[in-house]
């Protein structure tokens, strides 16, 4: 399988050097692309009593009309709706003029009981939101609970961002082709798209590679190679040690979850380091885990110094106390040669969101540790104000400008977690959960990750790698789920990926 996600663009740019290197041409591919639509609801439906064809003006609507002939020519009651006739000369043109089925104006399409109904309106040439006949079909088609076939895109979703443009189908699957398309990752599209099906439609896994395509569904078929075991003569330290702040003596927990976390992703040693205050309080839950007081910048220096630990993880449970984010910015001015990353999560970001213009300055510094940034949607906001407020952006594109900025990773969360690192690249994860949706889960992330680079698996994949597993042990784990669950949860499926 491939993981390529196609914008609009990239995968008309595919579909040009496609039909530029032959044989086949754009009504081959639309032919190709309209089977397999046409395959989709023989196979699914086979007992349908009718199937209704929505075609739009572009060449989505083209791959309608083939559908709709296809499925006329296997023996399928079909009803073709249109809103404008294709733009003659073009190959959707021709997929009409292919089609034997009298076309009738949107504005008489009603759901019947018992039909399916296939959405050839607008794919990825939709450029503005819908609106008038179109949106009253859409609404008609989602309140008479019918099966809904989209072809490549649920009307009104972007492919690009997963925005809905105005109203969008709601999908029982979508067929698209290729490739994914960022749409169907991101929500709110995502949640329209129903089951996506990818068809293939003789676009070389060459051309896809020819485009400017840099984003990726996160899934472990392209990062396993990295993830890493320990070698037979590893020592607890070799294996990876990654230093965790804790937090006063009423937030002590938050780091403790990523601790554990870490440990359970195969660091070979993990330190808490615990203000004296918190020292008692962390004592009484800690046990493979090493505990070190540390108050100040020289106590985290000589722990530095001591321990050689790779990653430092800071944020959960540190409270929003101004010298928060001043030690933030001091740890990093004094990486150099002293650990290789920094894991910045929950309160470590948001404090920072009070010295912006330092963080983005001292990001710029050449000798600047590997940094990971872990904000959930509101701590993004406030670290970047900016890209968050403009419009214009989707979450992947937001991702990759705050990973630019701060030249850093970007672990964006949510039901859609966007990864993204300063060179463009990006991935989306697709296998998240809302069972993550707890408490404390975010700290675990934290642990993971910090974790994976401490074993020195490259940043990108090993970000990738953090929040693909974080949600995989979530769904094993099943409802009930609590974040204290997770670390021990990690365990089986760190063992699926070892070895
Ligand atoms: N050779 C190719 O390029 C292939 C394209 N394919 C299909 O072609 C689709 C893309 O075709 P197009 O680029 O023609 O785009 P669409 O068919 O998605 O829509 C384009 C048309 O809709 C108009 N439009 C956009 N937004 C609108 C709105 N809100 N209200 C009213 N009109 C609006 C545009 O001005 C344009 O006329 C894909 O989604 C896919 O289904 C497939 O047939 C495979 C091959
Ligand atoms: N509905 C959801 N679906 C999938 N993942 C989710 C959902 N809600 C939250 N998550 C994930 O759960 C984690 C929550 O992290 P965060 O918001 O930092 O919580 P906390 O601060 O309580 O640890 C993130 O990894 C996020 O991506
Ligand atoms: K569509």
């Amino acid at each position: 399988m491939a993981f390529e996600l196609l914008t609009p663009s990239e995968m008309a740019e595919a579909d040009r050097l496609t039909i530029a290197a032959g044989p086949v041409d754009g009504i081959g591919l639309m032919r190709r692309a309209g089977c397999s639509v046409a395959d989709v609801v023989l196979q699914r439906f086979p007992g349908a009593k009718a199937v209704h064809v929505l075609c739009g003006p572009g060449n989505n609507g083209g791959d309608g009309y083939v559908a709709a002939r296809l499925l006329a020519e296997s023996g399928v009651a079909v009803r073709l709706f249109a809103t404008a006739a294709p733009r003659s000369g073009g190959d959707a043109a021709l997929a009409a003029a292919e089609c034997s089925v009298k076309v009738e104006p949107l504005a008489a399409f009603a759901p019947e009981s018992g039909a399916i109904v296939v959405d050839a309106l607008y794919g990825a040439g939709l450029s503005k939101p819908l609106d008038g006949e179109v949106v009253e079909a859409i609404t008609r088609t989602n309140s008479a609970v019918v099966p809904v076939i989209s072809v490549d895109l649920p009307s009104g979703v972007s492919g690009a961002s997963g925005e809905i443009m105005g109203s969008a189908f709601q999908a029982t699957v979508t067929v698209t082709f290729a490739r994914k398309k960022p749409g169907h990752l991101l929500y709110p599209g995502r949640a329209q798209c129903g089951e996506v099906v990818v068809a293939d439609i003789g676009i070389a896994a060459a051309i896809v590679g020819a485009t400017s395509v840099r984003c990726f569904e996160n899934d472990p078929a392209w990062w396993r190679r990295h993830f890493p075991s320990p070698a037979n003569d590893a020592h607890k330290y070799s294996r990876g040690h990654v230093g965790v702040f804790s937090g006063g003596p009423s937030a002590t927990g938050a780091a403790r979850l990523s601790a554990m976390a870490a440990a359970r992703a195969g660091a070979g040693a993990v330190t808490v380091l615990s203000p004296g205050a918190a020292l008692a309080a962390n004592a009484a839950h800690l046990t493979s885990i090493i505990l070190r007081r540390s108050d100040t910048l020289q106590d985290a220096l000589a722990f530095l110094g001591a321990r050689k630990p790779e990653v430092l993880v800071y944020g959960p449970g540190l409270g929003s106390e101004p010298e928060i984010g001043r030690f933030a910015l001091e740890l990093m001015s004094v990486a150099e040669g002293r650990f290789a990353a920094l894991v910045l999560d929950a309160d470590g970001i948001t404090s920072l969101s009070h010295r912006r213009a330092a963080f983005f300055e001292a990001r710029k510094r050449p000798n600047a540790p590997a940094l990971v940034l872990t904000p959930h949607h509101g701590e993004f906001g406030r670290l970047f104000p900016g890209i968050a407020a403009d419009a214009s952006l989707s979450k992947l594109e937001r991702a990759r400008a705050a990973a630019a900025k701060a030249n850093a990773i970007i672990i964006y969360k949510g039901p859609d977690t966007v990864i993204a690192v300063p060179d463009g690249r990006a991935a989306i994860n697709a296998n998240g959960t809302s069972l993550l949706a707890t408490a404390g889960s975010g700290d675990v992330l934290s642990g993971i990750v910090a974790a994976l680079l401490a074993q020195r698996m490259p940043a990108f994949e090993a970000a990738c790698a953090a929040v693909w597993i974080h949600a995989e042990a979530a769904r094993r784990f099943g409802p009930g789920l609590i974040a204290e669950d997770l670390p021990l949860a990690l365990r089986e499926v760190v063992a699926g990926l070892s070895g």
